[in-house]
């Protein structure tokens, strides 16, 4: 496929880990510019040194927590001159804490994912909405979930928060067009990412056994699927993209062999 992102900015947010991970490494390859936030920033400063030897490409690396407010805005409002135009965003930062059922569940839990998952998601895309505005150029990829159009037992919280991404990406959609500025969704089904581990705060035989006996996505097939988003044509948007894994019909619906 003809190569229209080379040189590109792309700002990634959560690309410490998984989607987001794999995600710089794709833009890389394409010799894109980026922008990579997250809390770890030593995980940060790795993937930068391996891409840059790789790829040869110029990375600036952030420590940036999307829940706090003021630390993004500083953060964006303050990036080096080189970086200070954003063609792509990458709204990845994200995370689920727990599964179990509602009325037995930590609020704590839910206040995380709903400051995460919610404001810090907003909180990035206000800010890069409003540059790309005064740019008048931009493609703003947000990272929602099959949660985001269907909701299951003992993740209520979670699938309610990407239906808050799906629904403020519907809307901020129709409000971009006439700026030229495109906005996209991806929806994946189950990655096998650091997301279970997560999940399940570090335990590990759990989040082993959400992928027992089907093949799960890799980081990289997301990956893949959001810079062939990034790099159609100007006059193309593939405006949603529901991606699961082969033996993945819904959220919970897997088909298990062995
Ligand atoms: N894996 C899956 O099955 C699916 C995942 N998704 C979504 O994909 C996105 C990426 O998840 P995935 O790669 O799977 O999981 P990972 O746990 O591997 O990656 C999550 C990333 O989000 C970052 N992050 C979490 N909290 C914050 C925060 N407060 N501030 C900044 N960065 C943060 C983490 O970085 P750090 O901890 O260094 O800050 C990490 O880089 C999420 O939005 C998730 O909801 C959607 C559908 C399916
Ligand atoms: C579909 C997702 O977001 C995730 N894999 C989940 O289990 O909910």
């Amino acid at each position: 496929m003809l190569n229209r992102i080379k040189d590109k900015t792309v700002l990634i947010t959560g690309a410490s880990s998984g989607i987001g991970a794999a995600c710089a490494k794709e833009f890389a390859s394409y010799g894109c510019r980026l922008i990579l936030a997250a809390r770890r920033v030593d995980r940060l400063e790795a993937l930068r040194e391996s891409l840059q030897s790789e790829f040869g490409i110029e990375i600036f690396v952030v420590g940036m927590d999307v829940t706090h407010a003021k630390q993004v805005e500083m953060v964006l409002n303050h990036l080096p001159e080189a970086y200070s135009e954003i063609d792509i965003l990458v709204n990845n930062a994200g995370l689920a804490l727990g599964l179990d059922n509602f009325i037995d569940d930590d609020p704590n839990n839910w206040e995380t994912m709903i400051e995460t998952n919610i404001k810090g998601f907003l909180s990035v895309l206000r800010l890069i909405s409003q540059k790309m505005v005064r740019q008048g150029f931009g493609h703003i990829i947000n990272i929602g979930s099959v949660a985001g159009v269907e909701s299951y037992a003992k993740g209520g919280v979670y699938c309610a928060t990407k239906h808050a991404v799906h629904a403020i990406t519907q809307s901020l959609r129709e409000e971009m067009i006439e700026h030229g500025i495109k906005v996209s969704e991806i929806l994946p089904g189950a990655v096998n990412t650091e997301f279970s581990q997560v999940r399940f705060h570090g335990n590990t035989e759990r989040a082993e056994k959400v992928y027992d006996g089907f093949e799960p996505l890799q980081a990289e097939d997301i990956a893949n699927l959001i810079v062939y988003t990034a790099n159609l044509p100007l006059h193309v948007n593939l405006a949603e993209s529901l991606i699961l894994a082969g033996r993945q019909a819904r959220a919970t619906k897997v088909h298990r062999q062995g």
